[in-house]
C-alpha cells in the first residue's frame, strides 16, 4: 500500500477540440464562412422545411457555435435581465410567461449557474504547492487531492498503536472518498494538509479530514464468554455474555480493563461489560471447564505412534514413511475429487488423541491467543479476485456431495484445487488434470518449503494440497472451491484468499436417517458402506463438537437435510460471499498482513 498526503483538488481537463477551436478568433471565422455556405446550399436546393429544420439542427457546426456562445454567455447575470423584462411586459405571450416560470424554478437557477461556473472555469480552490522536499522513499509516497463538500467523506482511519500510524480503516461503498477512487483500505496517512499524523490523538486525525464519523469497528468474539462464571469480573450482572462468533460492537474502552459493549444484530440496545484485550486476568475465565477452548499441543510433543498421520516432520522422518508404507486398503479413487486424501484423512483421525491435531504447515497455532478478532465490512470489488470458498463439515455430512454437485452443475464457474500425488500415473489419466504426479523427491521438496496445505500417505503413496493450487484455478478464471478440515482454516485465512467459510451442517439424526438411505459413505474402517443408525448420531456429535470449536470462523451454515435444497443454498451463499458486503478481519487489509 502507498502512503499519501491529502491535499486538495485540481482542475479537470476540458478536452474538446472544437471547443478550443471556437475560442480561436480564426477557427471561429472560419466555421461562420462554412456556415453560410452551408445555408446558401441549402436553399439553392428545393428542400421543404422540415428537412432543412432536420438537417440544420444536426449540424455539427451548429454545436460548434453554440458552445462557446454558451460558454461567454454569463446565464447567472442575464436571468435577472430576462426576467425583468418579461415582467415589464404589458401583454407577454404564453411562451414569455413559460420563461418566465421555467427561469423562476431554483432547479433552473442552480442549473445555469452550475454552467456558468464550469463555462467560466471557475471552480476549485487553488491548490497549494507540492512540497519542496518529498521524503527519499517519494516513489512510495502517494499524494491525493480531494476537494471535500459537506458531505462526509465516507472513509474510516484506524491507528496502530505501537507504531503510531494511521490507516484508511475502510472505504464507505459510494461514498466521497470511493467515488474519488483515490484512497483505498490499507493506505497509510502520512500528512493532511501539511501536517503530520504519525503520534496524533485519532480524535485529532477525524477532526483534520472532517470525517464526521468515527466508527469503531465490531469485533468478532472468538470465545464463549459467561459472566456469572467469571470471578474477576466486578459486577456479574453488569456484563454480557457472548458467543464464538457474536458481533460485538465496542462502545467504551476507556476502562483497561472492562470494556463496555453491545451485540451488534441483537434488538437490546443496552450495554454490558466484557473483558478488554489486555485483561491480565482473562485466563481465569478462560481455563473454566465450560469453555471448549482449543488445546493444541505443540509439535514437539508429537508422540512415537502418531509419526505416520502427525504432518510437522523432518525430512528424515518423511522419508521413513515413504519406506514404511501403511498397506491397510484399496484406494478408493474418483478423477479430480481426491478419495485417496479423504481416506488418508480418515485413517489420520483415528490415530489422532482426541483435541490434538496437526496436519498442515500451521496447525500449530494456538486459537487461544485472541479473544477478539476485528472485523470490517467487505465489498468485493469486481477486479478483485474470487473469494476462496470453503465448505466444512463433519465426515459423511455430505460436504464432498455438495461440492461435486456444485462443480458438476456449472464447472465453468466454479473449479476444486488439484493435488499432488507421489503415486503413478494411470491409464487415461492426464497429469494436471486428475493430480499433479511428482516424484517423492519433489514431494519431500515441497512438504520442507511448508507449500502444503494438508498432506497425507495412502496405500504408501502420498497425496496432498498445496496453497498454489488454488492460485491455479483463480488463474483459470473460477471460483475455488474446497473441503477442508478445520484445524487448517487458519492456513487459508489470508488477506490474499480471503476464504468464504460454510460449515456444512447435518440435520437431526432421524432426518439423515430418512434421507440417506441409499448413499454409501467411507467408513471408519475405510471402506465404502450403507449408513447404521450410529453413524448418524456420530455424525451429529462430531458436527456439534465442530460448531463449538470453530463457530467463530464461520461465515455461513448450511443445513444438508434435501439436497436439492443444500445445492441451492450452497450455490446462494457462494453468490453471496462473492457480491454481498460480509465481515471479514480488519487485519486482511493491514499493510503487512501475508
Ligand atoms: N442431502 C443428502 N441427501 C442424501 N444423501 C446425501 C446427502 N448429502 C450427501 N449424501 C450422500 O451421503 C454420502 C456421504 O456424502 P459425502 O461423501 O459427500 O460425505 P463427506 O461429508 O464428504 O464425508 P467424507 O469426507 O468422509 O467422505 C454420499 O453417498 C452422498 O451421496
Amino acid at each position: 500500500m502507498c502512503n499519501f498526503i491529502l491535499k486538495m483538488d485540481k482542475t479537470p481537463k476540458f478536452p474538446d477540440d472544437f471547443h478550443l477551436r471556437c475560442f480561436n478568433y480564426v477557427g471561429l471565422a472560419q466555421i461562420l464562412t462554412e456556415v453560410v455556405e452551408e445555408v446558401r446550399l441549402s436553399i439553392d436546393r428545393e428542400v421543404n422545411g422540415a428537412d432543412l429544420l432536420y438537417s440544420l439542427l444536426s449540424a455539427p457546426w451548429l454545436y460548434s457555435l453554440l458552445r462557446p456562445l454558451f460558454s461567454f454567455f454569463h446565464w447567472s447575470s442575464a436571468v435577472p435581465q430576462i426576467m425583468a423584462s418579461v415582467r415589464g411586459l404589458a401583454a407577454p405571450s404564453s411562451e414569455a410567461q413559460e420563461l418566465y416560470i421555467l427561469l423562476k424554478c431554483p432547479h433552473m437557477q442552480a442549473l445555469l449557474s452550475a454552467h456558468d461556473s464550469v463555462a467560466q472555469r471557475d471552480y476549485g480552490p487553488v491548490l497549494p504547492p507540492l512540497p519542496d522536499k518529498l521524503p527519499d522513499n517519494e516513489e512510495a509516497m502517494r499524494i491525493v487531492c480531494l476537494v471535500k463538500n459537506k458531505q462526509p467523506l465516507g472513509a474510516t482511519i484506524r491507528k496502530n498503536e505501537k507504531t503510531g500510524n494511521f490507516f484508511i480503516a475502510r472505504v464507505i461503498h459510494g461514498g466521497l472518498a470511493d467515488r474519488s477512487g483515490l484512497l483505498y483500505p490499507g493506505d497509510k496517512l502520512v500528512e493532511v494538509n501539511g501536517q503530520k499524523v504519525r503520534g496524533l490523538q485519532p480524535e485529532h486525525v477525524i477532526q483534520m479530514l472532517n470525517l464526521n464519523f468515527w466508527v469503531n469497528y465490531p469485533f468478532n468474539s472468538m470465545v464463549d464468554y459467561s459472566p456469572l462464571q467469571d470471578p474477576a469480573i466486578p459486577c456479574p450482572d453488569a456484563g454480557m455474555a457472548f458467543s464464538k462468533g457474536d458481533l460485538l460492537k465496542i462502545v467504551d474502552q476507556r476502562d483497561i480493563r472492562w470494556w463496555q459493549a453491545r451485540k451488534l444484530h441483537s434488538a437490546s440496545l443496552c450495554c454490558g461489560l466484557i473483558p478488554s484485550t489486555n485483561h491480565k486476568q482473562r485466563e481465569l475465565w478462560w481455563s473454566q471447564p465450560y469453555q471448549a477452548h482449543t488445546c493444541i499441543r505443540p509439535c514437539t510433543l508429537i508422540t512415537h505412534t502418531d509419526t505416520y498421520t502427525h504432518r510437522c516432520l523432518n525430512f528424515c522422518a518423511l522419508f521413513k514413511m515413504f519406506v514404511g508404507i501403511i498397506n491397510e486398503n484399496k484406494c478408493i479413487e474418483t478423477a479430480g475429487f481426491r478419495h485417496s486424501l479423504r481416506v488418508w484423512r480418515r485413517k489420520s483421525y483415528s490415530k489422532r488423541k482426541p483435541s490434538c491435531y496437526s496436519c498442515g504447515v500451521s496447525s500449530c497455532h494456538n486459537t487461544s491467543a485472541t479473544l477478539y478478532e476485528e472485523v470490517v465490512h467487505y465489498q468485493r470489488h469486481i477486479d478483485d479476485p474470487p473469494r476462496l470458498i470453503v465448505l466444512i463439515g463433519p465426515s459423511g455430512v455430505g460436504v464432498n456431495e455438495l461440492r461435486r454437485r456444485l462443480i458438476k452443475i456449472n464447472p465453468n464457474t466454479y473449479q476444486g484445487p488439484i493435488s499432488h500425488t507421489t503415486r503413478s500415473q494411470k491409464m487415461g489419466e492426464k497429469n494436471g488434470r486428475e493430480y499433479h504426479f511428482v516424484t517423492k523427491e519433489v514431494f519431500a521438496y515441497m512438504v520442507v518449503n511448508h507449500k502444503f496445505l494438508e498432506y497425507g500417505e495412502h496405500n504408501g503413496h502420498m497425496y496432498g494440497t498445496s496453497l498454489d493450487s488454488f492460485q491455479d484455478v483463480l488463474d483459470n478464471g473460477k471460483i475455488c472451491v474446497i473441503d477442508l478440515e478445520p484445524h487448517c482454516i487458519h492456513s487459508v485465512r489470508t488477506k490474499k484468499l480471503k476464504p468464504y467459510i460454510i460449515f456444512v451442517r447435518p440435520p437431526s439424526p432421524a432426518r439423515m436417517k430418512q434421507t440417506r438411505k441409499d448413499p454409501h459413505f467411507l467408513s471408519n474402517r475405510y471402506i465404502k458402506r450403507y449408513f447404521y443408525d450410529k453413524d448418524f448420531e456420530e455424525i451429529e456429535e462430531a458436527s456439534r463438537t465442530m460448531e463449538a470449536k470453530y463457530r467463530q470462523y464461520f461465515d455461513c451454515v448450511i443445513v444438508n437435510d434435501d439436497l436439492q435444497d443444500s445445492c441451492m443454498d450452497l450455490f446462494t451463499a457462494i453468490q453471496h460471499a462473492q457480491e454481498e458486503p460480509q465481515w471479514i478481519p480488519a487485519s486482511w487489509f493491514a499493510p503487512d498482513h501475508p
